[in-house]
């Protein structure tokens, strides 16, 4: 029986324009938040917002947060919709300067979310938020130092000669190589030596597991790219369709992996300077250590009245971390190597001034690097510098306030819980600030050149208090790995080398579409 009338096709018309007519007024709600503030913003389209192209995959994140930049020029801040949530885009680097680091105290916490129950391994440094947060970055930071990066160096380098073994081989057949799955084999093996005494073996295996779980974590099909979308944009799906950052399966394996590595540490007493010896010692009670150490001193500080809310550092909670460091250990530094050796297979003039560093530097050490020499090395620093500009792995940053808050020198009130947005390609990709930003140029970087510009203009691994703890391990890791290969080999374009580079749109953290092949030939001793 119809509802209107006889016709049941009258009553079909009437609830789908009155469904229809619900989600218009539903999303002219929604989308008068901006404008009702007074915050310039970017038009958006129904149900989508701003985020259609993103969320359809035709662009990625970063791409994504740089288009909102630049509709937004010469504004200070810019007001988006990722579907009807509201967000803000900072574009003024003083603005960004006062989030980041004067106001971190409210601006603490990322929006990325995850399901601790259903994906144990996300309750790690990246996804916690809060004291929990506060704690583990407290602890985890001394394992970061120049004295202990410094440490680790020999690992590096037994990493890297392991690469040009790879190479030589490769050369020997003469085979094209992917620089992307070459870097993320050496990057893998450095991080599992270095942070967990592992030897994964990826350069020697072509069926390492270490490299198989990696290359999953990061695949980019459709599906994994949607994870890892919402992971940082829509925390509600997360929630409601239980998205994981670690998959069943990846979390199996690297909690056995881990886990293993701990029990034979503890039953044959091994120490080591590394990551996982910090885990450990986490793990064997550090909190009561630290309490009572504080109590006793009578400076229960900031610190340790946290730690009233801290961590019981047991289980899955101490894997998370090791998870954490494996896996933004490699997949950041094997982007940032495999694009270096893209850009100076492109510009070979570039590379022979890079080569003459490196090799001036051998001749000075009986014909060997060194970890202060690779180091201090100004012209690698500059390459290195200007891949970080043109590719940061990471495009963009998020932060949440805790509570509202007025931007400074306006009475426009960011309210609580509000997702702030740092685009980081979007600033490192300013034509205004780096004059003609497609173009690969070192120079930028170098002593007098980078003087001229905000410092807050260029933030490949974040800022504040939040800011990339990687940072030190990853430059080494990265430099070491370039200095090794350009020392003993030319990289070139072959037929199949993009003639210019086309990111993935699919991928979070910054990737060429379709590889890097490139020839890397032995130079003549
Ligand atoms: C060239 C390589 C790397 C780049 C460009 C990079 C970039 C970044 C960026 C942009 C952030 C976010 C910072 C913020 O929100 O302000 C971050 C966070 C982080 N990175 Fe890196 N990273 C690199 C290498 C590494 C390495 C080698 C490790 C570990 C060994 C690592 C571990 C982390 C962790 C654990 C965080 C979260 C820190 C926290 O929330 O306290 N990264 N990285």
């Amino acid at each position: 029986m119809a509802l209107f009338g006889d016709s049941l096709l009258l009553d079909a018309i009437v609830i789908v324009s009155g469904l229809l007519l619900l989600a218009h007024l539903y999303f002219r709600h929604k989308f008068s938040y901006w404008e009702k503030r007074g915050v310039p913003f970017a038009r958006p389209t129904t149900l989508f917002g701003n985020f259609k192209e993103c969320f359809l995959q035709r662009e990625s994140v970063g791409q994504f947060m740089q288009r909102m930049y630049n509709e937004g020029a010469g504004k200070r801040f810019f007001g988006i919709y990722v579907f009807g949530r509201p967000a803000i885009v900072l574009r003024d680097p003083e603005l960004i300067k006062i989030i980041l680091v004067k106001d971190f105290n409210i601006f603490y916490d990322r929006l990325v979310h995850s399901n601790t129950k259903t994906d144990p391994l996300s309750n790690n440094l990246f996804l916690l938020k809060g004291p929990a947060w506060k704690y583990l970055r407290f602890k985890m930071t001394p394992l970061f130092t120049p004295f202990r990066v410094k440490q680790m160096s020999p690992l590096i380098f037994t990493c890297a000669e392991q690469l040009r073994e790879y190479l030589e081989n490769n050369d020997k057949t003469k085979k094209i190589i992917e620089a992307k799955e070459v870097c993320g084999k050496f990057a893998t093996d450095v991080i599992t030596s270095c942070a967990f005494g592992i030897g994964s073996n990826c350069l020697l295996d072509p069926n390492a597991e270490f490299r198989e779980f990696g290359r999953k974590i990061f695949d980019f099909s459709v599906y994994r790219s949607f994870e890892f979308m919402s992971t940082f944009m829509l925390p509600l799906v997360v929630k409601v369709m239980n998205v994981k950052f670690f998959s069943d399966e990846t979390t199996k394996f690297l909690r056995k992996a881990f886990w293993d590595t701990i029990k034979e540490r503890e039953e044959k007493n091994i120490e080591r300077a590394d990551f996982l010896q910090m885990l450990i010692q986490l793990k064997n009670n550090e909190k009561n250590e630290a309490k009572s150490k504080a109590d006793k001193n009578g400076t229960r500080n900031d610190i340790a009245d946290e730690m009233d809310a801290a961590i019981d550092f047991k289980g899955d909670i101490l894997v998370a971390q090791a998870a954490i460091f494996f896996t933004a250990g490699f997949e950041a530094n094997a982007a940032v190597i495999a694009f270096i050796l893209y850009e100076l297979a492109m510009q070979p003039h570039l590379q022979t001034r890079l080569r003459e560093e490196i090799l001036d530097a051998m001749d000075k050490n009986e014909g060997t690097l060194t970890y202060e020499a690779v180091r201090d090395m100004e012209y690698l620093h500059m390459v290195v510098s200007e891949v970080l500009r043109k590719y940061p792995p990471m495009p963009i940053l998020d932060r949440v306030p805790n509570r509202d808050y007025v931007i400074p020198g306006t009475n426009i009130t960011i309210e609580k819980g509000t997702a702030v947005y740092v685009p980081l390609l979007g600033l490192h990709m300013d034509p205004d600030v780096y004059p003609d930003p497609e173009h690969f140029d070192p120079e930028r970087f170098s002593e007098t050149n980078r003087t001229t510009r905000h410092p807050f203009m260029y933030l490949p691994f974040g800022e504040g208090p939040k800011n990339c703890i990687g940072r030190l391990f990853g430059l080494i890791a990265v430099k070491l790995g370039i200095a090794s290969v350009i020392g003993k080999f030319e990289v070139s374009p072959c037929a199949e080398t993009p003639r210019s580079m086309h990111l993935n749109p699919k991928a979070m953290v910054l990737a060429a579409k379709g590889g890097i092949p490139l020839k890397c030939t032995r130079l003549s001793d």
